[in-house]
């Protein structure tokens, strides 16, 4: 068989499933990479393997209305890793159907979308009955008539996700592997470490997590005994949003502090100390530094 290999990005609204489809294309989190390549705009996800085929997906932050500086260059990040990408997957979800988000996309797409190939797949169809669907694919592909291909699926339940791999790992281009197959887990650790902590903030805030929120690893210090010592500091934009990551008496920072730590144990398979801090910047969404950490360009924000 012939070694294939291509990027594929995922775009679509926030909240479409796209980190829940990553992560089952890909496996485990620890298959998360994220050092630029020279081909590509975007932050490297992860990398899926799929009999002689690897398929490099780039991450792609949700497509929005863009209103402020940050908006901006997420968005433009996100339009730059579709175009760089040999095939984009545009993810919607079932039971929401064509919203204002999706019809600016498909928008977008009529204007763009030209010689890209594209596919279309609708996620959380557990949501929906089978009609529904139907109904929904057709208005997709009445609206845009570029999608190749319709898959249905479910990331969470897994419905059709192999299907969508499959087909994305022929239709890859031929060609050598971009990754060797040991190099697949090269995330910097600090970032891998930042992603954790922001991780256990999702999960123990929910609705209530600061929008503008950022974590970063500030310092990492491998200690004598085996251990590392890692400090990282929760940047929030308003002094209100302290209060909530904080928690009452500072339970909340403790709790994540705690999770954020036992995983980063298990990863590394040594004791880690993790001091988190948290910080208000008024000004960070304003910060060129803030945006290359998260691997955007700050200048695609401007406007
Ligand atoms: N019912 C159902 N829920 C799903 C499915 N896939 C994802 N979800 C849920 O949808 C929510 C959003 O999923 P994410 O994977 O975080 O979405 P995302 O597109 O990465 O979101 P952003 O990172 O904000 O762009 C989560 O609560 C998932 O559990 C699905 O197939 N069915």
């Amino acid at each position: 068989m012939t070694q294939r290999a291509g990027f594929v990005a995922l775009i679509g609204e926030p909240n479409a499933g796209k980190s829940t489809l990553l992560n089952r294309m890909v496996g485990a989190k620890v298959s998360i990479v994220t050092h630029k390549v020279q081909t590509t705009r975007a932050r490297i996800r992860g990398v899926a393997l799929e009999g002689e085929s690897q398929i490099v997906f780039v991450d792609t932050p949700g497509l929005f209305q863009p209103r402020r500086r940050l908006d901006r260059a997420m968005v433009a990040a996100a339009w730059g890793g579709a175009a760089d990408a040999d095939i984009t997957v545009l993810l919607i979800e079932a039971h929401r159907g064509i919203t204002d988000g999706v019809r600016t996309i498909l928008d977008r797409l009529n204007e763009i979308g030209k010689g890209r190939r594209m596919a279309l797949a609708i996620n959380k169809i557990d949501r929906v009955k089978a009609e529904e669907l139907l109904a929904l694919s057709e208005e997709m592909n009445t609206a845009y008539p570029g999608f190749e291909r319709t898959f249905m699926i479910s990331a969470e339940k897994g419905h059709g996700v192999e299907d969508l791999k499959r087909w994305l790992a022929g239709e890859v281009p031929e060609g050598p592997w971009l990754y060797p197959e040991d190099q697949i887990a090269d995330l910097p650790m600090r970032m891998i470490a930042a992603e954790m902590t922001r991780e256990k903030l999702t999960l123990r805030l929910h609705q209530e997590l600061p929008y503008q929120l950022t974590v970063e690893t500030e310092n990492w210090e491998e200690r004598e005994d085996g251990s590392a010592r890692i400090d990282q500091i929760v940047y929030v934009s308003r002094d209100g949003h302290k209060g909530i990551v904080l928690g009452r008496k500072g339970e909340t920072i403790k709790a994540v502090g705690q999770a954020s730590r036992a995983e980063l144990e298990e990863f590394l398979g040594r004791k880690v100390h993790l001091f988190l801090q948290v910080k208000v910047r008024e000004r960070w969404l304003e910060e060129a530094e803030r945006y290359s950490e998260m691997g955007l360009d700050f200048r695609d924000g401007d406007g």
